[in-house]
């Protein structure tokens, strides 16, 4: 693949769910790239349509129109090159299985061997922190070291995707710092592109390379912000940063604004140029 390939890009896509009663336009168009081993994070009003996004990225849910590639192919389904963490980590894992056996079991669906599997098992525990914690069941985890086990998962099956769904939601900001320095710390490990839902704005500035802020339903990008800090972060000194705070300052500038139902200039652009051409014909 060339450097220009974006391992993500999704041009024009829209998303309408359509049932008897109700039709609700979740996206309206968005078009955006993600480049190989970019960490991107996504933010936005509530109800705006995040969650519609990744889950048509993931495959799981079919757009209305437009287009999405993953590494050059158009995603029809759940692509192989891709893992998924969401906020819910205790439906995500399985109780009756151990945590070597949760992680071990999307490995298994891949086709390694068993010598493979247990070497990427080991590997990714270890790489998380939780090492002596394999034959332990996830209930016996605090709900930070659950969703460790869930990145382990992830991370295990080398995607060259991973999405997450506000993985951080419902732990508290310590364990929540610590998850965050993982993300960064395994991101630039493996290479991986990171695509990173969330609600918190700090959160954003600190992970990402970038920034997309998604407008109010019918969504459209609002802004694609460029993450301008040192690649070595660190919770104290980056977030005392002055350029953190001007970029959280930006950021949350916009999501107000998005909040308040105001659109991207261009879009403005393009109805007004569509509807003169509509004029025109
Ligand atoms: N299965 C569905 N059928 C109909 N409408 C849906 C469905 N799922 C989501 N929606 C609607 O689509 C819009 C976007 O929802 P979505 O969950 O993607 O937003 P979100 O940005 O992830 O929200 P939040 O930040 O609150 O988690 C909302 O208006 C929601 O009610």
């Amino acid at each position: 693949m060339t450097k220009e390939t974006p391992a993500l890009r999704l041009d024009r896509v829209a998303k309408t769910y359509q049932s008897r009663t109700r039709t609700v336009e979740a996206i309206r168009e968005l078009t955006l790239s993600v480049g190989k081993g970019e960490l991107v994070c996504v933010v936005g009003p509530s109800g705006a349509g995040k969650t519609t996004l990744l889950r048509c990225i993931a495959g799981l849910l079919e757009v209305s129109s437009g287009v999405i590639e993953l590494d050059g192919q158009p995603v029809t389904g759940p692509p192989a090159g891709m893992a998924v963490v969401f906020q819910e980590y205790g439906r995500s894992l399985f109780p009756w299985m151990t945590v070597r056996q949760n992680v071990e079991l999307p490995l298994k669906e891949k086709g390694l061997g068993k010598s493979e599997r247990k070497a990427a098992v080991d590997s990714a525990l270890d790489a998380v922190g939780l090492a002596d914690s394999g034959d332990a069941h996830p209930w016996q985890l605090s709900g930070g070291m659950q969703q460790r086990v869930a990145i382990a998962r992830a991370v295990a099956y080398e995607p060259s995707v991973l999405i997450m769904d506000e993985p951080f939601a419902a732990v508290d900001a310590q364990t929540r710092a610590d998850l965050e320095d993982l993300v960064r710390s395994l991101w630039r490990r493996l290479g991986v592109t990171v695509l990173f839902v969330t609600h918190d704005i700090d959160e954003s500035v600190y992970l990402g390379e970038r920034v997309l802020v998604l407008s109010n339903r019918p969504t459209v990008l609002m802004e694609d912000v460029l993450i301008d800090l040192p690649e070595e972060r660190n919770q104290l000194t980056t977030r005392s940063d002055p350029r953190f705070g001007e970029l959280r300052g930006r950021i949350w500038d916009l999501v107000q604004r998005a909040k308040k139902g105001q659109r991207p200039d261009s879009e403005a652009d393009r109805v007004v140029h569509e509807a003169g051409r509509a004029e025109a014909v």
